[in-house]
């Protein structure tokens, strides 16, 4: 193979075609279905919406959306089998890790286990899209050694979201913050996560199986685990005073400074242009901008010196934080926005589907003489 053919880390590689999900990485966009996201967003639409969208490639009538919420809260609960898994598991162990194994549990308990037809995966689809809030919030619990709380249908993911996770009524502004924040996450083209999900299901395995392939890969600090290194960088900086010299100091050092960069966008990514107003809004609100302000020191000097834009990890991550979410939940939180871009990536690599098997530029020894055990010093 020459070298021409290579393109290191996939870069550019274009690997599928797709309807669901654009990004205009010279100008910023980014768009589902045909929607800029800014729109959506300023549109006052909600995750459920987004969902319906991005698996249906429209938005829903009201009536819709309604039988929509319906089916989508109706199966919020975990099974019993699941939660008997999670009591098994270190509550020490990483939140990502528990949620890849629930993920990956739940499978064997779902009804439609071992149909692989497609309406049984558009099924595990809707029940995977619902529980993963409650997964990370069992999870939570159980790691907290809180008693566990039972799902409630008259809330909106989002608020239910909250409602589990603290127990108490979930605060509208907060709910709403974090309706957007799923909405800004749900999804964004062959991404790695999204990409190791189309790449199991091309092969003709289960939905779980993909989604457990895409928890996996979406821990890792160059992808969605870069929100919870970002507060956890924020915390170290500590006080605004300090935070230009400590930035300078890590450049210096030629440190990879996290919620920094991007593979496609060459400009902002227009996630981090709402979630940087909505750090400092949600940080006025509880009375704690500290955060806030330290990250756009951070970011002041990072464009200066190295030229590198906030991705949706920077600002998330403060936002989050102020809202009172646990750092070790800021990737799981991702997960549970991005379940619906990868069941839309998964539903349409099923209906289209190709085996993806690339080639790799060997740079090894193509022949040796084999040598005897004995022979070998
Ligand atoms: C939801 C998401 O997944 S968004 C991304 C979340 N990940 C992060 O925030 C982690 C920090 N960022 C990064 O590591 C990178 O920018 C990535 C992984 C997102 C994209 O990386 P790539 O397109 O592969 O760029 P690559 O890693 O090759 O870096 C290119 C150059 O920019 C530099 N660079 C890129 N990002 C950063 C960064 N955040 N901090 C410091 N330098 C950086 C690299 O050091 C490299 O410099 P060099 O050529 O002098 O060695
Ligand atoms: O697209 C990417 O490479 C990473 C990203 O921003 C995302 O998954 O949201």
């Amino acid at each position: 193979m020459s070298e021409s053919h290579f393109s290191e880390g996939l870069e550019d590689v274009v690997a599928a075609s797709s309807e669901i999900c654009f990004i205009d990485g010279d100008e910023g966009r980014l768009v589902y279905r045909g929607y800029d996201i800014h729109d959506l967003v300023g549109g006052g639409s909600t995750f459920e919406e987004v969902i319906y969208l991005l698996w249906h490639g429209e938005l829903p009538s009201a009536e819709q959306l309604q039988s929509f919420r319906l089916s989508l809260s109706s199966e919020r609960a975990l099974s019993q089998g699941a939660m008997e898994v999670l009591k098994t598991l270190p509550k020490t162990g990483n939140a990502m890790e528990m949620l890849r194994t629930l993920v990956s549990a739940s499978g064997l308990f779902d009804p439609d286990d071992g149909d692989t037809s497609y309406d049984a995966s558009v099924r595990m689809a809707v029940r995977l899209v619902s529980q993963l809030p409650t997964m990370v919030t069992a999870i939570e619990r159980y790691k907290t050694g809180k008693p566990q709380i039972d799902p409630r249908k008259d809330l909106s993911l989002a608020g239910n979201f909250l409602y589990m996770l603290t127990g108490s009524e979930p605060d509208e502004r907060d709910a709403r913050a974090l309706d957007i924040a799923l909405i800004l996450h749900a999804d964004h083209e062959l991404n790695a996560s999204t990409f190791s999900a189309r790449v199991t299901a091309a092969t003709l395995s289960d939905l779980y199986s993909a989604i457990t392939s895409a928890v996996g890969t979406l821990k890792g600090p160059l992808h969605g685990g870069a929100n919870e290194q970002v507060m956890l960088m924020l915390k170290e900086i500590g006080d605004l005073k300090g935070a230009e010299a400590w930035i300078t100091k890590a450049l210096e050092e030629k440190r990879r400074i996290m919620g920094f960069g991007h593979r496609v966008y060459h400009t902002e990514d227009p996630r981090a242009t709402h979630l940087r107003r909505m750090s400092q809004e949600m940080g006025e609100r509880k009375g704690n901008t500290t955060y806030y302000e330290i990250s756009r020191v951070v970011e002041s000097v990072v464009r200066e010196k190295k030229k590198l834009n906030p991705n949706v990890d920077f600002y998330s991550a403060s936002m989050y934080y102020m809202m009172g979410i646990p750092i070790h939940l800021f990737t799981p939180v991702f997960a549970v926005s991005r379940i619906s871009g990868w069941t839309a990536h998964v539903l349409e690599q099923y209906r289209h589907n190709r085996l993806i098997r690339p080639r790799a530029d060997f740079i090894g020894i193509k022949r040796r003489d084999f040598v005897k055990l004995e022979d070998r010093r």
